[in-house]
């Protein structure tokens, strides 16, 4: 068993140092993210099971703090309205719980945030074909198979690994590093 720990700690941090290759492209997300909430655009962000956990975190700590003291910054988890879940799913079908919130709520200028480890979730792809008829940005976080999520984004960062699990802990540090990074941009003070 302690082997196994042993392994599993030792993997996860090889791939967090691995991240430091996609030092300029998580800096360029930022610039984006940034530039995108200073024009007034929105920060929508979308993902199933431990993503779509991960796409309320993140946006809790825009729309709240992370670190510094300044005002709210708009992002909205588009993962979190049960009725309008199961409603969408229940009346179009569950590929279409993100598209149709896109669909409804996205704007030319807004950035939608896709988080997904396979990069093949159906939802998530769905969202991101409609975000590009809608004229928004599209990110992505995804794993090293990169799916299809990587040709239905304008920027996709991949994290080397396999491993769901894995590719989850890389995503919820590449969404603090954003938020950090974002925050710094519109920081009053530091506490
Ligand atoms: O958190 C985990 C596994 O660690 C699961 O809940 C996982 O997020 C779900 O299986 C998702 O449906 C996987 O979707 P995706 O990352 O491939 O888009
Ligand atoms: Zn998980």
């Amino acid at each position: 068993m302690q082997r196994h720990i042993r392994a599993t700690l030792a993997t996860h941090i090889e791939i967090i140092r691995q991240l430091e290759a996609l030092t300029a492209d998580i800096e360029r997300l930022a610039l984006r993210i940034a530039a995108t909430l200073s024009s007034g655009g929105r920060v929508f962000w979308i993902g199933n099971g431990g993503s779509a956990a991960d796409c309320q975190h993140l946006a809790a700590e825009m729309v709240g703090r992370f670190q510094r003291e300044r005002d709210g910054l708009s992002a909205i988890a588009l993962t979190t309205d049960t009725s309008i879940l199961t409603s969408v799913a229940n009346d179009f079908g569950f590929e279409a719980i993100f598209a149709r919130q896109i669909e409804a709520l996205g704007r030319p200028g807004d950035l939608l945030m896709g988080l997904s480890t396979s990069g093949n979730s159906p939802n998530v792809l769905a969202a991101m074909q409609r975000a590009a008829d809608l004229g928004l940005y599209r990110a992505g976080l995804t794993g090293a198979r990169g799916g299809r999520l990587v040709e239905h984004t304008d920027h996709c960062l991949i994290v080397p690994s396999t491993n769901t699990a894995r590719i989850q802990e890389a995503h919820i540090l590449i969404g603090h590093l954003l938020c950090d990074l974002v925050e710094t941009r519109f920081a009053t003070a530091t506490p």
